[in-house]
This record gives C-alpha cells, structure tokens and sequence, in this order.
C-alpha cells in the first residue's frame, strides 16, 4: 500500500471529516519530530508512516464494530499506536496503557495538544491496571499472545472483542495460546501487508488442564 492508497483508504472507510484529517496530520508531524528524541517507529519506515502505521492502527476499528458500548483499552501504546489513531477516528473512550515514562509524557502531550477529550493514559504495566470490562482491547506488538492474555485478563468479560495485529506469527501464536486459553479466535488478514495477519478474539477464558 503506497502513502496516497493509504489515505485513499482512510478516506473510503472513515468519510474523514477536515478537523479529523487536520487532527492525523498534526498527529503524524508530532510523531516524527519526536523521533529525535525517542525511538517511537522503526526509522524504516519513517516515509511510511500513514500506510505502516495510521492505516495498520486503523484498520483494526472497523474488526472491532460489533463491540458493545464502553472503554477501549490499548495495551503498550507507544507512540499511540493504535490508541491515538482510534481516539481520533471514533467517539469511543479510549485508555492507553504505557509503561515507559517518556512515551507516557509523550502520550498526554498528543492528547493534550489535539484535544482529545476521551483519550486518558494509565502510566504503568498492563498487570496492575485495576480490573475492567473493555468493551474492546488491542495489543500492536506487545507482547505474544499467551503472555498478553495472561497480563490484560483481568481487563476484559465475555464480551470484549480483543483486536491484535500479529504479523507473520499469527497461527502459531494461535497454538501456543490454545495450551491455556479458550474462546473463539479468528485470524483476519492486515489490509496493509498480505503477510500479516489480525487475531480477533471473544469471550477469552483460561482453562488450566491436568498435568
Ligand atoms: C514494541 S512497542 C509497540 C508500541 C506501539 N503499540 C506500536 O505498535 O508502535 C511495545 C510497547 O509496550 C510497552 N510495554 C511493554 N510491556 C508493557 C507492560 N507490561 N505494561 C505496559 N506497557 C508495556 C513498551 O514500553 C513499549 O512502548
């Protein structure tokens, strides 16, 4: 996907408003001037940034339409990928969770300077976030899957559909997660590279097996 097929596509599927396109770009421009200062993007893949990153973030709101009302949780944030993306794009109240506190000072200063009302950070590790009910969560390179479920658990109901973009790694991430972890998973293939690859998740639950 070239940068002009990325905002193509931004375009078709979000009907983006102007104060929504001028929000993104000011987003995209605060990002990598902070690259001189932290590493928030791999530098590669600076030119680009809207497919690599506003579209890959993106694309997981609409995997997540059937979501009931409620917070989305976004699991090591970073630079506010995919959070800041989904604040921008939806009404939705969005918490992201980082645990570095450079990219957290970051985070709220994105919120602050693009006003985004529903848009908090909890400035610590996802294990000791206090227990919620995310109408969705998602994880972009987190954490393998068995070790992200185990951490955010407690975050989630039988209703939370989990969004987590995973690379090439997907099916096998699938079967080393189905050793402890039930529920209905489904892989989604990324609308920005053909080898990648979404798990979408409900109803997640742990089931501890006889040795
Ligand atoms: C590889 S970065 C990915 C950032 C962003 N999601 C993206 O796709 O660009 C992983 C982020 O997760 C954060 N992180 C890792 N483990 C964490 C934990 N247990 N709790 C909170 N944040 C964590 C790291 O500080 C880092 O910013």
């Amino acid at each position: 996907m070239t940068e002009d097929e990325a905002r193509q596509w931004l375009e078709q599927q979000f009907d983006v408003p102007r104060e929504t396109w001028n929000r993104l770009e000011r987003y995209v421009a605060i990002l990598l001037a902070e690259m001189d200062r932290q590493n928030l993007i791999a530098e590669s893949t600076r030119p680009h940034v809207w497919a690599r990153h506003i579209v890959d973030s993106a694309q997981l709101i609409p995997l997540a339409a059937n979501g009931g009302e409620g917070q989305w949780i976004d699991l090591g944030s970073g630079a506010g990928l995919p959070g800041i993306v989904v604040a921008i794009l939806t009404d939705r109240p969005v918490q992201m969770v980082e645990s570095r506190r450079k990219r957290i000072d970051f985070l709220n200063a994105v919120i602050a300077e693009l006003h985004l009302s529903g848009a908090s950070v909890f400035g610590g590790r996802v294990e000791i976030v206090p227990p919620a009910r995310a109408a969705i969560i998602s994880a972009r390179a987190y954490a393998p899957l068995p070790k992200l479920l185990e951490s955010a658990v407690h975050l989630s109901d039988e209703k939370t559909i989990w969004v987590l973009p995973k690379g090439r790694n997907a099916q096998n991430e699938l079967e080393a997660a189905s050793r402890s972890w039930q529920g209905a998973f489904h892989v989604e293939r990324s609308a920005t590279d053909a080898d990648s690859a979404i798990i979408v998740a409900q109803a997640v639950r742990s089931v501890r097996r006889k040795a």
